[in-house]
């Protein structure tokens, strides 16, 4: 058998070896990596990376000194960290830890930062205060914020150490947000003496998605770079068109200077043929990047269906729009239900519907300060029944055995420390047997009890520790009013919870399984680096009520705004331009076969302007 490698398929030289050339520690030279969709980035990184520790494994431990990478997601960091074997030369993070990391300790600049910038958000609130007419919402919410920020800036004096956590709540006065920790990354890493700290600490850094990572942070590695690029290598790795996050550095390949190596990727491993003939046509507005598929690449499938149904009311349709898939392709995973395909939606919420759990995820959603614990599953009432309820009632449908183990490592009941405090630990354990009897009970006869009457007898029994506001939640009762007119987070926290506690348990549990990233939806967003054979695209900007994207302008139903022109004239980002990044990186997701599922008022209208910009062929669209 012959091997062909990269280098004889690719027409450039391999961008492998120009990687590994500028990871030298002598004479390290800064590199962007131009790689479309499915070109196999972090391929190219686990390799540079693992050749530049085989080569200056002694020279870096003597140093004390690590190759630093920094991924996009949690996720991301944990498989790259894997695949280098968890080598202590290499320091794997997310943005937030990364930046985390440089700044921690340095509290007297933190302290001062934090001055200036409070006083700065006080000066801009009082501002806004005097100007609006009357007291509103959002008059008043300004109000409350501008009073916190006040009582923090009396405060900080005494704070000696600020705290931070990459994935925590960030509560208390000592605490630093998100936001926080990465603005002040991005003014003090450029600067002496984080500048030499970097430099000192990691004379490599390697960032992964590098078109979405934070502006300011970015310009803050490229100065840092800049001055001291005879001892530090900066390695973008990324790709334009897949940028979709908004605070990404725009244009970021034209800020690179003009002696960075600039290596390219052209071929697409993960994608058919017909589908990587798709994105390039849809890559073809943007950019003149092109890709080519992988020799032997198999011709794949793509076909759009265009529908006029009103968005939200019966997914049978897509149900339908599957068996077609199997019938054209050949393939009856297809036609297996929804776990034979990966749907990707543009919004939580339309996974919420067609999984059935918009019941317990809108209330949550509406509440701002709940929302990225909600999404990150770190929100302690979702813990509870995630980590704790659900594995309990698990275990119940095997054996007793099985049920006792995982009360065991979750009842506070159970704790070691209680049990041998306990006066008679057999009534204690009858107690426990009781209690998970009661739970269980909720649910037999296939039995759907409401969430309130879960918590209930967790909190009767307490089988489980419940988190306060839940609690106070259940002292006010379950509710299906709206939401309470107020700026209090406590009391929004709390009628939110109220909400969730009339719903029934299922829809907990099918939030749940949407939340362990194994349910065959996904958001256009969450799916970025990931890879799926069968790929149903969800287009329906009704449903998504977003407005940052626009499937209908950009499939010519509705006309773009005179601003979206002006800023496509001018080379600016659009809802054009940021929808049509969207659609390359959820396109790009399939590996055999692509239904894109189009809702829209103008089912003829987007087909004819698909078939004239020549992203399909006729009998690739289908009206249904
Ligand atoms: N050198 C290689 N040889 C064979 N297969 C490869 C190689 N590099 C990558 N692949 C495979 O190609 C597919 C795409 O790779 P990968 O996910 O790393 O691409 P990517 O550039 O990160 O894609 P995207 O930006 O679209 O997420 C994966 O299935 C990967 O295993």
């Amino acid at each position: 058998m012959i091997v062909t490698t990269e280098i004889e398929m690719d027409d450039a030289p391999s961008a492998d070896c120009i990687i590994e050339q500028c990871l030298n520690l002598e004479q390290p030279r800064s590199f962007f990596l131009y790689a479309g969709a499915g070109s196999g980035k972090t391929y190219s990184l686990v390799m540079a990376v693992k050749s530049l520790k085989d080569r200056e494994r002694q020279r870096l431990t003597f140093e004390g000194r690590q190759i630093a990478i920094i991924t996009y997601t949690n996720a991301a960091r944990d498989e790259i960290a894997r695949r280098l074997e968890f080598d202590p030369l290499v320091v794997v993070s997310t943005i937030h830890a990364f930046s985390w990391k440089m700044i921690q300790g340095f509290n007297d600049d933190i302290r001062e930062w934090l001055r200036v910038k409070l006083a700065n958000d006080i000066a801009e609130l009082d501002d806004k205060i005097r100007r609006a007419r009357q007291p509103n919402k959002t008059s008043l919410a300004n109000q409350a914020s501008r009073d916190s920020k006040a009582r923090r800036l009396n405060d900080l004096d005494n704070i000696p150490t600020f705290t931070y956590s990459p994935t925590g709540d960030n509560r208390g006065r000592q605490a630093l947000n998100h936001t926080e920790v990465i603005q002040m990354a991005a003014q003090f890493i450029p600067e002496p003496p984080l500048l030499n700290i970097l430099a000192d600490r990691h004379p490599v850094l390697l960032i992964d998605e590098s078109q979405d990572t934070n502006g300011p942070l970015m310009d803050a590695f490229l100065r840092v770079q800049a001055q001291v690029s005879d001892r530090f290598c900066l390695g973008l790795l990324g790709d334009m068109m897949q940028r979709i996050y908004n605070d990404g550095k725009e244009r970021l390949d034209e800020s690179i200077p003009d002696d960075w190596a600039k290596p390219e990727k052209r071929m697409n491993r993960r994608c058919p043929t017909r589908i990587v003939d798709l994105i390039n046509v849809i890559r073809a507005n943007a950019d003149t990047h092109q890709q080519k598929p992988k020799p032997g690449a198999i011709e794949g499938t793509v076909r759009m269906f265009c529908t006029q149904q009103a968005p939200g009311q019966d997914f049978s349709l897509e149900a339908r729009i599957a068996e077609r898939m199997a019938e054209v392709t050949g393939d009856p995973t297809w036609a297996s239900g929804t776990a034979g395909r990966k749907t990707l939606i543009l919004e939580h919420k339309m996974a919420g519907r067609r999984m059935g759990f918009e019941g317990v995820f809108t209330p949550l959603y509406n509440v701002d300060h709940l929302r990225t614990g909600l999404l990150d599953g770190t929100l302690p009432i979702l813990k509870l029944f995630f980590e704790r309820v659900a594995p309990i009632l698990q275990a119940a449908q095997k054996d007793s055995f099985t049920l006792m183990e995982a009360v065991r490592l979750r009842s506070p009941l159970l704790d070691p420390s209680y049990m041998k405090d306990a006066p008679d630990q057999l009534a204690l354990l009858e107690k426990v047997g009781s209690a998970v009897q009661t739970l269980c009970e909720l649910f037999s006869n296939d039995h759907d009890p409401l969430i309130e009457a879960v918590a209930q007898v967790l909190f009767e029994t307490s089988l489980l520790d419940l988190p306060d506001r839940l609690i106070e939640a259940m002292l006010a009762g379950a509710t299906d009013e709206a939401p309470p007119e107020t700026t209090d987070r406590e009391a929004l926290e709390t009628h939110a919870y109220r909400m969730l506690l009339g719903r029934p348990y299922s829809e907990m549990a099918a939030l749940a399984d949407y939340a362990d990233e194994l349910s065959p939806f996904d958001t256009h967003q969450g799916v970025k680096g990931l890879e799926f054979p069968r790929v149903m695209v969800i287009i329906n900007d009704e449903e998504a009520g977003g407005f940052l994207f626009s499937y209908d302008k950009l499939l010519g139903v509705k006309p773009a705004s005179e601003i979206d022109i002006r800023n496509e004239r001018d080379g600016k980002d659009s809802s054009l331009s940021r929808t049509r990044r969207l659609l390359y990186v959820t396109c790009s997701r399939a590996e055999e076969s692509l239904a894109i599922v189009v809702y829209t008022a103008q089912p003829e209208v987007a087909r004819a302007s698909v078939i004239e910009a020549e992203w399909l062929t006729a009998d690739e669209v289908v009206m249904i």
